[in-house]
């Protein structure tokens, strides 16, 4: 017979240290119990468990400090939190610490149950057949690798994260990498685009219907809530929600449940958020078109994903990579690309990202020949912004005040420009049509005088 599993239950309340031995017991979990963070420590020391549940509210100290104590064991320990009814900030401020998940008091035994299986999971399952599951992530830049770091470390913990990033750089690929790098990895993944469903659809998109609650409602509907069941749901694009939709996601994310359309009762959900937008979501909050406290509740960590022109060195691995996948694709073999070819990806500004270089060898593989892909296959028409042509027409201001996004441009024009005449300001001044002394004050003026 199996050893059963051992939790540590922290609480100075001797009722709730009752209640959750005889719940836990009730699963065929031990449960080992201490009334303040003293005791806590000595045990945590001492013996080995695999979960522990703790009030944040001890005599002798605060349960935050034990999260962040656990975080330095020499073993992966899952801990969640207990907080008052509706006290956000203090489960935010936990999951931060590396809290796996919080728990509401009054306890609802249902949420409990749960939790405590979704995080013994975290001890239990080998992610490695799931990892096998999770997308390619192609890229071995420093800031690549720091991102490949930071998902390995957050696909352990249940804290709600937005991934942040302009069009086209990876944003789902790091939502499906962290989801199947994690626990939940055997668990579905369903991605949603908020911007791409009706405003009258929304409410029984994500929590679904029974028969005949509305006009057409033929047959009982399950939302995407409870598609995610046990999984994760990742809000693409969640600045497009109405605001009306807002109130209603965040009510759902805080309680846990949601109640189909015409249904009688709440149902317990169990599922991660992780939630994305291009736009920038600070400015959207600060024109009132995304509400602060739906804000906070996904925001609790935000992963931010280096556009790609920030990350070039990445480039010709994501060359190999998509060559390949698209010569497989249809049973060719893989294009080559000629150095000059290279040379113009590499000096490219790519405003839609890795997708917008995936299309363009897409078309260029299809349009070369003999297997070669010159420069003029890439049909990269855009000057670059060093020369003379102003990308500004093409961005949309995306809740920056035309200031920030001036500043933007100059910036990159500068940039761009030194980098093609190899740091040499001098030339750089010049391809710009400006003379050195202007181009110096504009360096030093945007901060970038050591570049
Ligand atoms: N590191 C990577 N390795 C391999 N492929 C990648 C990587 N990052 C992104 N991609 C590919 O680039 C394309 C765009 O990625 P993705 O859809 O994740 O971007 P996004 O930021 O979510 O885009 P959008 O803002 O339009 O929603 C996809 O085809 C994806 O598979």
């Amino acid at each position: 017979m199996s050893k059963a599993r051992r939790v540590l239950v922290i609480d100075d309340e001797p009722d709730i240290r009752e209640l959750l031995e005889i719940t836990l017991g009730r699963m065929g979990l031990d449960t080992i119990a201490a009334g303040d963070c003293q005791s806590a420590r000595k045990l945590l020391q001492e013996e080995e468990f695999d979960l522990c549940l703790t009030d944040l509210k001890l005599p002798d100290g605060d349960g935050i400090e034990l999260v962040r104590a656990i975080q330095g064991l020499s073993y992966p320990l899952p801990v969640a939190v207990f907080t008052a009814h509706g006290n956000t900030d203090t489960a935010i401020t936990a999951m931060k610490a590396g809290a796996y998940d919080f728990v509401s008091k009054p306890v609802n035994l249902e949420q409990l149950r749960s939790l405590v299986h979704s995080a013994l999971e975290v001890k239990g399952k080998a992610a490695k057949s799931a990892k096998q599951k999770g997308p390619s992530f192609v890229g071995e830049s420093e800031a690549t690798k720091r991102l490949k770091k930071q998902i390995r470390k957050l696909a352990q913990s249940q804290a709600p994260i937005y991934i942040s990033g302009e069009s086209g750089s990876g944003k789902e690929v790091v939502a499906r990498s962290i989801h199947y790098q994690g626990p939940r990895a055997e668990g579905p993944f369903i991605p949603v685009n908020c911007g791409a469903i009706p405003a009258e659809l929304m409410e029984s998109e994500f929590f679904g219907h029974k028969k005949g609650a509305f006009t057409g409602a033929h047959q009982d509907k399950i939302g995407l809530f409870q598609a995610a069941d046990g999984g994760t749901l990742f809000l693409d694009e969640v600045a497009d929600l109405p605001l009306d939709m807002q109130v209603k996601l965040l009510r759902a994310i805080q309680e846990k449940a949601i109640r189909p359309i015409g249904a009688q009762a709440e149902i317990s959900i169990n599922v991660r958020i992780l939630s994305a937008t291009h736009k920038d979501l600070q400015a959207e909050v600060a024109s009132q078109r995304f509400r602060s406290d739906l804000f906070y509740r996904i925001n609790v960590i935000e992963v931010s994903v280096p556009a790609l022109r920030e990350r070039k060195e990445d480039i010709a691995a994501l060359c190999d990579y998509f060559l390949n996948r698209i010569a497989n694709d249809i049973g060719l073999d893989p294009a080559a690309l000629s150095e000059k070819a290279k040379q113009r990806l590499h000096h490219y500004h790519f405003p839609g990202n890795i997708r917008e270089l995936e299309n363009i060898l897409e078309r260029a593989f299809t349009l070369c020949e003999d297997d070669v892909i010159n420069e003029a296959d890439l049909f990269i028409n855009e000057t670059p912004p060093s020369t003379n042509q102003p990308s500004h027409q093409k961005h949309a201001l995306d809740g920056r005040s035309l200031d920030e996004y001036l500043i933007e441009i100059e910036k990159e024009f500068l940039l761009s420009a030194l980098e093609e005449c190899r740091w040499n300001k001098t030339a750089a001044a010049e391809s710009l049509g400006i003379t050195f002394r202007s181009f110096r004050y504009r360096l030093k003026k945007l901060g970038l005088e050591d570049a």
